[in-house]
């Protein structure tokens, strides 16, 4: 798990260790430069040149005293490096201006020029967390000048974030650099992670300067993500054990024409590890699903006549229940969503695609049932059930959702390019796997089957939601790789999920 900090927090952090901890600012802006010049000198390396040409763009922050200090230890080691101050120099802060001093005293070169096309390393350090308000003026000539560069083939080192991003939200604030990596102090700010941020981002490196570890926790960090390191977390499986050791899925997806969404589900709920699952959908996918998926139990009804209370006495036999994939709208799927949300069982459940669709005409239903739920809906589906426009949802996710949450006592996973959770706990989950390819119909579908399977081997809901969202990234990275962005499925996300599994088991 890695935490993800706001401006603010990452602000604190910086201050706790200097104030608190006894680390002088300057010794924590030396080993910020460091990596910084550490960073430059590979980038020069694989450059493969026979003279590398570097410009460090500096503004009066201390990030400029970064980019400053970091020209200034480049120098010293032999590169041809000059340094552009693009800040003012009666609003420099004190560190900044120490570096400015020490570069001038090494006679470190400074160009008062603002043509950067003839070096081929740029490193951004106009601003760091300090960003505040849009760039306009000689700021955003300067940011326009470094991506002029960069469309000519220089390189760009960002020193803590891309010039110009807001490094809570990641939004543009007017204009901003378009770095090839990013090199972050401490922790990896959310701006990087978010869209349109991480596009500006390129490859993020993140480097320990000395914070004192002592204060995330005094700041109570929020936001978090997984990572490989994650995968401890995966249900074990035992010699002494049997199917029933691994749960019961019960799935209650498809429709006519739309049995795809079924199998989907219940086979990822299987790949995940689930000992059983059992199909509940209309009699005239009978014949095509049980071809698809004979490891799966069977349960029909009538196209248009489900036996409610015969799926009410039922429901208690599962240990996990998926609700929705291609339901479909019509009477017997409504009927179907209003008998689960409220039955009185104490099993999870997982609502996805036609199920939060009816849920989102029927609101009432949601408020009033106890059952422990996790919705799944995309941008498009949480539109329908907030009332809210995509565009104010991605503006304003977090709050949506933490409000959405405390209504419904549901846990929301808001699926998107970074997928967000929010629980009724004080953590955010950030997802940062997954890719491009799985915008491609199906996916979703595998998803609420993954967390299912995680849910049937006893793990609690919201360490199944974020530990699924997670794993489901990651089939999505591993189906990437076989089959290229364009071209992988939902079949090869499904696929790849024991692919990745072998791997984190067998390891
Ligand atoms: N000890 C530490 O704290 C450590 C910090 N570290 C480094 O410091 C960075 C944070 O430094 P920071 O807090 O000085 O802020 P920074 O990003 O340089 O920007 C502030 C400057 O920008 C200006 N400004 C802002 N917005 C503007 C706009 N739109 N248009 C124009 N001007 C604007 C603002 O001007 P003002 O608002 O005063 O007019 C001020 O001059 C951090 O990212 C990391 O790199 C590391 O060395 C580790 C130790
Ligand atoms: N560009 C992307 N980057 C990362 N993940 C993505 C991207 N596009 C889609 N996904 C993921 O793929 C899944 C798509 O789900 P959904 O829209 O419900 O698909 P479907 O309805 O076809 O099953 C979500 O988990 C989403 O986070
Ligand atoms: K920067």
């Amino acid at each position: 798990m890695e935490y993800l900090v706001t401006g603010r927090q990452a602000k604190a952090i910086d201050t706790y260790t200097i104030e608190h901890t006894g680390i002088p600012s300057l010794v924590l802006m030396e080993r910020a430069s460091l990596t910084i010049a550490e960073e430059t000198a590979q980038v020069a390396a694989q450059l493969k040149l026979p003279a590398v040409r570097i410009a460090a763009v500096c503004g009066s922050g201390n990030n400029g005293g970064d980019g400053i200090a970091a020209a200034r230890i480049l120098h010293s080691r032999g590169y041809d490096v000059t340094i552009f101050f693009a800040g003012l120099r009666e609003k420099m802060s004190p560190d900044c201006q120490k570096q400015l001093s020490i570069a001038e005293n090494l006679s470190v070169p400074i160009s008062n020029d603002t043509d950067l096309d003839a070096y081929n390393i740029i490193i951004d350090a106009i601003f760091g967390i300090g960003l505040d308000r849009p760039v306009t003026g000689t700021y955003k000539d300067w940011i326009t000048a470094v991506n002029s560069a960069s469309e000519n083939g220089s390189k760009v080192i960002a020193v803590d974030t891309p010039s110009g991003i807001h490094t809570d939200s990641g939004q543009i604030m007017g204009t901003a650099v378009h770095a090839d990596r990013t090199v972050t102090f401490g922790y990896i700010k959310k701006g990087l992670v978010l869209y349109p941020g991480a596009s500006c981002a390129g490859k993020v490196i993140c480097r320990d300067i000395g914070f004192d570890p002592a204060a995330a926790e005094y700041i109570g960090l929020q936001y978090i993500t997984y990572t490989k390191e994650d995968y401890k977390r995966l249900p074990k499986r035992y010699a002494d054990s049997h199917k029933g050791t691994y749960g019961h899925v019960l799935v209650i997806a498809g429709s006519k024409n739309m049995a795809g969404a079924a199998y989907f589900s219940a086979l990822a709920a299987y790949r995940m590890g689930a000992g059983l699952v059992t199909l509940y959908t209309p009699e005239s996918n009978r014949c095509i699903l049980q071809q698809l998926l004979p490891e799966a139990v069977l349960k029909t009804y009538p196209d248009t006549a489900p036996d409610l209370s015969a799926l009410s006495d039922q429901l208690n036999n599962y240990q996990a229940i998926i609700l929705g994939p291609g339901l479909g709208q019509n009477a017997a799927s409504e009927n179907i969503v209003r008998t689960v949300t409220a039955s009185d069982i104490k099993i999870p459940l997982i609502i996805d695609a036609d199920g939060l669709n009816i849920l989102s005409k029927n609101m009432e239903w949601l408020s009033k049932s106890t059952v422990p739920t996790v919705i799944t809906p995309h941008m498009k589906e949480l539109s329908r059930l907030t009332g809210h426009n995509i565009q104010y949802l991605k503006e304003n996710l977090v709050q949506v959702c933490e409000t959405f949450t405390r209504e419904y006592g549901v846990i929301c996973i808001a699926k998107d390019t970074r997928t967000m959770i929010i629980d009724n706990s004080e953590t955010i989950y950030i997802n940062l796997s997954g890719n491009n390819g799985m915008a491609t119909g199906g996916s979703g579908d595998i998803l609420t089957g993954i967390i299912a399977g995680l849910c049937a081997q006893h793990m609690p809901l919201s360490e199944a939601a974020r530990l699924g969202v997670y794993l489901h990234g990651c089939a999505g990275d591993t189906a990437a790789f076989n089959k290229g962005f364009h071209s992988m499925t939902a079949s090869d996300v499904l696929n790849a999920i024991p692919e990745l599994l072998k791997e984190i088991t067998l390891d």
